[in-house]
């Protein structure tokens, strides 16, 4: 399922934070929005995903208007991994994950053998099989970040927004939850702030300044000296690892 936004705008509190801008994810593909604190990445996702509505500009999930259709009409395609994953009221991890059934039941509907399947599977997918009783609470930023996309997988959805993901892990799980994104072989749209890793994992970039896209396309063509420097003001040398061959970066003092 394929994801578009056009000409989307977005005013908060009296300033554009997000200035035009278009974007298409193919289906199966992985699409990175990478750009500096405070650019706009997070705005520009949360007005895909329904939680700021955008003064201007569309949205389509496959040939679903997104700004038209119900939220939960939208979850039964649509998985989201936003950046703040705080609770007032604590659920056992199982519970939290059994969440992303929601969507396609009916009110009142119990959880079946195959909703159980599914959370085990999920849980199993970001390494806490052993944690379904847990406390949600109680857990690390990086486990509660692995049970909120365990959740998202749950939901079965056949595109999956995430806003910085990798976000609280280490470099185990960063591997690991980008890995497990990728063999959903579903479209991702990720906000990143890695660019190796958004360059190893990603199709295609777009990068976002001051709320504008200043460039889209393949990591090895778009990420140069030049851009880097343009959108994040800092001295660097983008070269071929001697071991992997991906691009790398060395960010110079
Ligand atoms: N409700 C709001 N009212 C006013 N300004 C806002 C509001 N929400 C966000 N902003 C501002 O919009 C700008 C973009 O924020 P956003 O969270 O989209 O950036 P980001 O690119 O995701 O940043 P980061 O990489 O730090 O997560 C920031 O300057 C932020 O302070």
């Amino acid at each position: 399922m394929n994801l578009t936004a056009e000409h989307l705008s977005i005013t908060l509190s009296g300033a554009e934070i997000v200035k035009d801008i278009s974007l298409r994810v193919e289906a199966g593909q992985f699409v990175g929005l990478i750009g500096p604190n405070g650019c706009g990445k997070s705005t520009l996702l949360k007005s895909m995903y329904k939680v700021i509505k955008p003064q201007k500009g569309l949205v389509f999930l496959g040939e679903t208007d997104v700004l038209k259709t119900s939220e939960r009409v939208i979850a039964k395609e649509l998985g989201v991994v936003g950046q703040f994953n705080e609770l007032n009221f604590d659920f056992t991890v199982h519970e939290m994950v059994m969440m992303g059934r929601t969507p396609h039941k009916h009110l009142m509907e119990a959880d079946n053998k195959q909703d159980y399947e599914l959370v085990a599977a999920a849980l199993e997918k970001v390494d806490l099989a052993g944690y379904a009783d847990r406390s949600y609470l109680t857990l690390s930023g990086g486990e509660k970040q692995r049970v909120i996309l365990a959740r998202a997988i749950a939901q079965q959805p056949r595109f999956l927004i995430l806003d910085e993901p990798t976000n609280h892990l280490d470099i185990k799980y960063q591997l690991q939850i980008l890995q497990v994104v990728k063999s959903l072989n579903i479209g991702v749209l990720a906000a990143l702030h890695d660019l190796s890793m958004a360059a190893a994992y990603c199709d295609i970039l777009y990068v976002v300044k001051r709320g504008e896209v200043l460039a889209a396309g393949k990591p090895k063509e778009i990420l140069t000296n030049s851009l880097i420097r343009q959108v994040y003001e800092i001295d660097c040398e983008v070269y071929a690892n001697p071991v992997t061959g991906d691009l790398a970066i060395a960010y110079l003092p």
